[in-house]
């Protein structure tokens, strides 16, 4: 090969046959990158990451040192999570495991505390306590081989747990600041949030609850379901303002209205709910939501139900 005098006007230094990257980072999402991201909680889910529980559980023998509430049974509480990936896959939804390397952390399968999804990629969560320190570290590695880019690791003491955000509309997302998401972290959300133009309600949560999540669920576009006086006065109305009807679960016992509130939307007014909550479900069916059920009650042993267990990858976008 002979060596040319000069490079100018190669396509290494911009000149014929440069091809310049056009398309911002959103379009690439199913292009240069894996189709990903959600901008509402209600439209049809298409993609979830789970993680199948293994020895790890063992370490609810002492369910107070590791956030749990009761022992559990392992072999139970596989099959309860395998059926509950059975009932994504026969409502069409992919799913995808954590697969981690090396030993789970205890609380690992607990996948949407650990990721949050926007349409240009995934926020990746830093959990609020050394029980659960790293558990993202597993979450990362599996976005990287599924091709979801990371739009942000929350950095010094920010803490952020996904199951503390939600898109209100295409434009909104409201933050839950508390014990998980502290507000440096819910910050940092924020202004990268608003690098996609999307701004963020940060609303305060109540002392000793978990997550936001544990007090407000969406059902459809119009539709949203809240926790009696624990959902904060302004979020209740930006869902108003935003059209939404706000209704509010029945009040039964704290525990059942735990489970019942804990669900994943597979769609416009569909559910997948855990099985055993009749007076909670019927509620809901009387509000035109139909209700798939999965029994669980081995692995809510663990402090957390179906919307907690489900790191949502994407859904349809409007
Ligand atoms: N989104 C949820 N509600 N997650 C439940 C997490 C439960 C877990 N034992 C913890 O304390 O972190």
């Amino acid at each position: 090969m002979s060596i040319r005098k000069s490079t100018f006007g190669t396509s290494a230094y911009g000149g014929a046959g440069w091809s310049p990257r056009t398309d911002s980072l959103r379009a690439e999402l199913g292009t240069v990158w894996a189709e990903a991201g959600i901008d509402s909680e209600w439209r049809r889910l298409t993609t979830v990451m789970l993680h199948r529980p293994g020895a790890e559980l063992d370490a609810s023998r002492d369910p107070n040192a590791v956030q749990m509430l009761d022992v559990i049974d392992v072999p139970k509480a596989q099959d309860e999570h395998d059926a509950l990936a059975q009932a994504f896959r026969d409502n069409g939804v992919v799913v995808h495991y954590v697969d981690p390397a090396g030993p789970a952390r205890p609380n690992q399968m607990f996948c949407a505390d650990l990721m949050f999804l926007t349409p240009e990629g995934a926020i990746l969560a830093r959990p609020a306590s050394t029980v659960r320190a790293g558990e993202e570290r597993q979450v990362a590695r599996r976005l990287a081989d599924i091709g979801i880019p990371i739009v942000k690791y929350l950095q010094g003491h920010g803490t952020f747990e996904g199951a503390d955000a939600m898109w209100l509309d295409a434009d909104t997302v409201v933050v839950g600041n508390g014990m998980r998401t502290n507000r440096d972290g819910a910050e940092q959300v924020a202004v990268t949030l608003a690098e996609m133009d999307v701004e963020t309600l940060i609303v305060d949560m109540p002392y000793g609850t978990m997550h936001l999540m544990g007090m407000l669920r969406f059902a459809d576009k119009d539709l949203a379901v809240a926790w009696p006086r624990r959902t904060p006065h302004a979020l209740v109305l930006a869902l108003r303002e935003r059209g939404y009807e706000v209704i509010f679960l029945p009040e039964d016992s704290e525990y059942e209205m735990n489970r019942a509130m804990n669900f994943v939307t597979l769609g416009p007014r569909k559910i997948l709910l855990e099985a055993g909550y009749d007076a909670i479900q019927r509620f809901y069916e009387s509000h035109g939501v139909d209700c798939v059920t999965v029994p669980a009650k081995e692995l809510v042993k663990a402090a957390g139900g179906f919307g907690c267990l489900t790191g949502v990858l994407a859904r349809e976008r409007g």
